[in-house]
């Protein structure tokens, strides 16, 4: 293997937490609070699924002072003792700020979808409901997602997703309780 001349890191890294640098655009004040890695676990159902399943989750938002979030999430399948059994879900985007609290979400996901989404933050809450749902060509039905960040305590996150996919109206397919890791 050849190696080339060194190149400089990345001069703007993210920061992952309100006081760290750079400073967060103040369009982001009603999501800081949200800033960092959230771990937890949940369970998932739909009506197409034979069973429902436990999974584990890691959800990760940082910005780079701009007043958007970089939002990334993996989830992996558990057993009933919490042990790994295979990674599931993974997805990431962008959440854009708006001036007056709103929140266009783009996000994507390997299996072929992609997300457009809009919402709002509030003091305790970000709802994002999905405006439109493009789909590759091999990817299942979707038609909509809605998803809920609830802060319940300090250090504290409930997600709720519900999805309108293969055929079903829009209704729960994952709720987890996160826990703020960084
Ligand atoms: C934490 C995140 C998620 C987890 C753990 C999860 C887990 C699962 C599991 C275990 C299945 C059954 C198929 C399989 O074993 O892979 C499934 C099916 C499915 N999920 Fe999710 N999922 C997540 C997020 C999402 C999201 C964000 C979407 C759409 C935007 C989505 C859409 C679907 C669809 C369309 C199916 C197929 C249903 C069917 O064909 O019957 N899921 N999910």
């Amino acid at each position: 293997m050849t190696t080339g001349p060194s190149r400089p890191p990345f001069p703007f890294p993210d920061a992952d937490r309100p006081g760290a640098s750079p400073a967060p655009h103040p369009l982001l004040a009603p999501v800081v609070d949200l800033l960092g890695t959230w771990q937890g676990r949940g369970t998932g159902s739909y009506p197409s699924l034979e069973s429902d399943f436990a999974y584990a989750q890691e959800v990760t938002l940082t910005h780079d002072g701009r007043p958007f979030l970089h939002y990334e999430a993996r989830a992996w399948l558990i057993d009933a003792d919490g042990t790994p059994l295979r990674p599931s879900a993974r997805e990431s985007g962008w959440w854009r700020l708006q001036p007056d609290g709103r929140i266009e979400a783009l996000i994507t996901q390997p299996t072929g979808i992609a997300e457009i989404s809009v919402g709002r933050a509030t003091a305790d809450a970000v709802e994002l409901v999905t405006e439109q749902v493009a789909v590759t060509p091999t990817a299942k039905e979707v038609k909509a997602t809605r998803r809920r960040y609830t802060r319940t305590e300090a250090g504290t996150l409930t997600f709720t997703h519900d999805l309108a996919a293969v055929g079903h109206p829009l209704q729960h397919h994952l709720a987890a309780h996160l826990h703020r890791t960084a």
